[in-house]
């Protein structure tokens, strides 16, 4: 069924919904995904390289959410790159679209359930950082879930050990390592001077921030802003998956009353469109990367 068990801001699905996809995508194919790649607004270009690619569409997979927002394709794709199985998200799911964080999150748990060791999320937000450019790749450090202060939080609920446990680290979600890598294969790839570190904040949206709200979270130590990510890399911490994060910022934000700029979604997914080669190079490098890190350390 599509709908979940959700009381107030309690998110549960039950161990059997998850198994349920997990085993329905175990049966309808042989790909045996170790990373998996979350696709920001406008990057499901990311998942082209792939080789023997199958598809599904989100509406065909049980338990599955929809896209419902352009930028979105709402295809779960697996395939191989350089011979590491890997599985891509394009579209993901957002609170905006009135969707409870257990259905914005399911698919983590999913991966999880289907042997994935490493999940890279990608997604498009608005710099706050005043160094920061449009079209920077953000490498995200850390992050703030300003919905989780207020208990819009994907861990609410029953805890399920099965998963992880019930009062989880998360000084340490983004992996260091592969922060590293990334780092590397950007100096590589010759993009070191557009790729930055930073901080993300989550707002639950779907409006752009106000003036005002934008300086609050830039005395707060965002540097950069979105409306996604927070709740899938914290149900993914939770149950031991290795996070790497990047953002593309598509926008400054306006931190003052005199700029006549105006943000929209058409422009976020311009500049994901011009960014998204260079951002596929960067993903696939880190899908034979991190999987060979991980191998070499276990
Ligand atoms: O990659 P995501 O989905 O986080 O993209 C951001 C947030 C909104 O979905 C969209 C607004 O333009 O960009
Ligand atoms: N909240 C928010 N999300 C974004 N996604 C892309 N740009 C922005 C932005 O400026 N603000």
């Amino acid at each position: 069924s599509r709908t979940m068990h959700c009381k107030g801001n309690s998110c549960s699905c039950s161990f059997e919904d998850y198994k349920l996809t997990t085993q329905w995508l175990l049966n309808h194919t042989s790909h045996r995904p170790k990373v998996a790649v979350i696709c920001g607004s406008g990057l499901g270009l990311l998942a082209d390289g792939a080789a023997n690619k199958q598809t599904f569409r989100y509406q065909d997979i049980p338990n599955f959410p929809v896209s419902t927002v352009a930028g979105h394709e709402g295809c779960l794709v697996f395939g191989t790159i350089e011979g590491t199985s890997c599985v891509f998200m394009q579209g993901h799911f957002h609170l905006y679209e009135g969707y409870s964080l257990c259905q914005v999150t399911l698919p983590v748990r999913i991966f999880k359930l289907m042997g994935v060791e490493s999940l890279l999320v990608t997604n498009a937000s608005g710099g706050i950082c005043p160094d920061f450019k449009v079209g920077d790749i953000m490498i995200i450090k850390d992050h703030i879930n300003l919905p989780g202060f207020a208990g819009q939080h994907p861990l609410c609920g029953p805890n399920d050990e099965r998963f992880g446990i019930r009062f989880p680290c998360m000084s340490d979600a983004y992996s260091k390592d592969l922060r590293r890598l990334v780092l590397e294969a950007g100096l590589e790839l010759g993009c070191n001077d557009f790729i930055r570190e930073g901080v993300y904040c989550m707002v639950s949206g779907p409006n752009f921030e106000t003036i005002a709200e934008a300086r609050m979270l830039r005395i707060l130590g965002c540097d950069s802003v979105g409306m996604s990510t927070v709740p899938e890399v914290t149900v993914a911490k939770h149950c031991g998956l290795r996070v790497l994060g990047l953002s593309l910022i598509t926008n400054k934000v306006s931190l003052d009353y005199s700029r006549e700029e105006k943000v929209n979604h058409e422009e976020v997914l311009q500049i994901s469109k011009m960014r998204a080669e260079v951002l596929q190079k960067l993903v696939a490098t880190m899908i034979s990367r991190c999987q060979q890190q991980s191998i070499n350390t276990h």
